[in-house]
């Protein structure tokens, strides 16, 4: 086995190690937001995890997992907020890109996720939403941040139901580009659109120029 190899290998079981904490970790957070457990039994278990917290911390990163290109060329950022398989925070969103075109995701989202009673918050499908709408514009070759969002919001999101998220790019011009977006619920219904504008930066016309 040469070096390189073993370094791969070394990585692999990082990353999924590190999935495995963060799948744990998400399984933690619903069970926080669901225990009926009496106050001395939150005690106790709020020290274990103080513990727990503080092992973690004994070997810490400068900054999250970076952008990269993975083993098989394609784009991944293992520490996104929205993607994220090591980010406990992330749903994660799991983003297909269909060969009709565009980007697609089926998800359910959890009572974490609750913002009004039974209804997900608004800016949890927002985040959804912005996502799905970058990832669609780089889908296209056009990779973006962006400038602007609109947000319509048609009918409750419920949590614990599959939803379906799709993108489409709708107009380009120059280094702008628009794209629609929508949660619908599994039979069709639209339950939450966004359009949003994106910009692609100078620097990534020209990557390397630093502009
Ligand atoms: C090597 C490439 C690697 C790429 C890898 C990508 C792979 C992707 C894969 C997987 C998908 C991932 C998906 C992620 C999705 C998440 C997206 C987010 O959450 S993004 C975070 C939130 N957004 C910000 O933080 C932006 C902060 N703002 C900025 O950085 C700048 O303001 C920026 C880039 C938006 C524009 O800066 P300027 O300097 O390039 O723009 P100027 O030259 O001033 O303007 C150009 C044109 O755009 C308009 N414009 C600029 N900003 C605008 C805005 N906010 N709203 C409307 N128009 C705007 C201007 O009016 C101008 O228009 P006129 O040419 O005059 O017609």
């Amino acid at each position: 086995m040469t070096a390189d190899v073993a370094a791969a290998r070394d990585e692999d079981a990082q990353i999924s190690a590190l999935e495995a904490l963060a799948r744990q970790a998400r399984e933690l957070v619903d069970a926080v937001v669901l225990t009926d457990a009496d106050p001395a039994e939150l005690a106790a278990v709020t020290a274990e995890l103080a513990a727990l917290t503080d092992r973690l911390r004994a070997v810490r990163r400068a900054t999250p997992l970076p952008h990269e290109f993975g083993p098989d060329g394609t784009f991944r950022h293992l520490g996104n907020a929205v993607t994220g398989a090591c980010n406990p925070h992330a749903l994660p969103l799991v983003v297909e890109r269909p060969a009709t075109g565009g980007s697609r995701a089926e998800l359910t989202f959890r009572p974490t996720h609750e913002g009004p009673p039974g209804t997900v918050h608004g800016g949890v499908t927002a985040m959804i939403l912005d996502h799905l709408l970058g990832d669609t514009v780089a889908a296209a070759g056009r990779p973006g941040m962006t400038g602007t969002l609109t947000i319509r919001y048609r009918g409750r999101v419920p949590y614990g139901e599959p939803v379906v998220a799709t993108g489409a790019v709708t107009r380009v011009e120059g280094r702008k580009t628009w794209a629609d977006a929508v949660i619908a619920d599994t039979a069709g219904t639209p339950l939450v659109e966004a359009t949003g504008l994106f910009i692609t930066p100078k620097a990534w016309l020209f990557p390397g120029a630093g502009g």
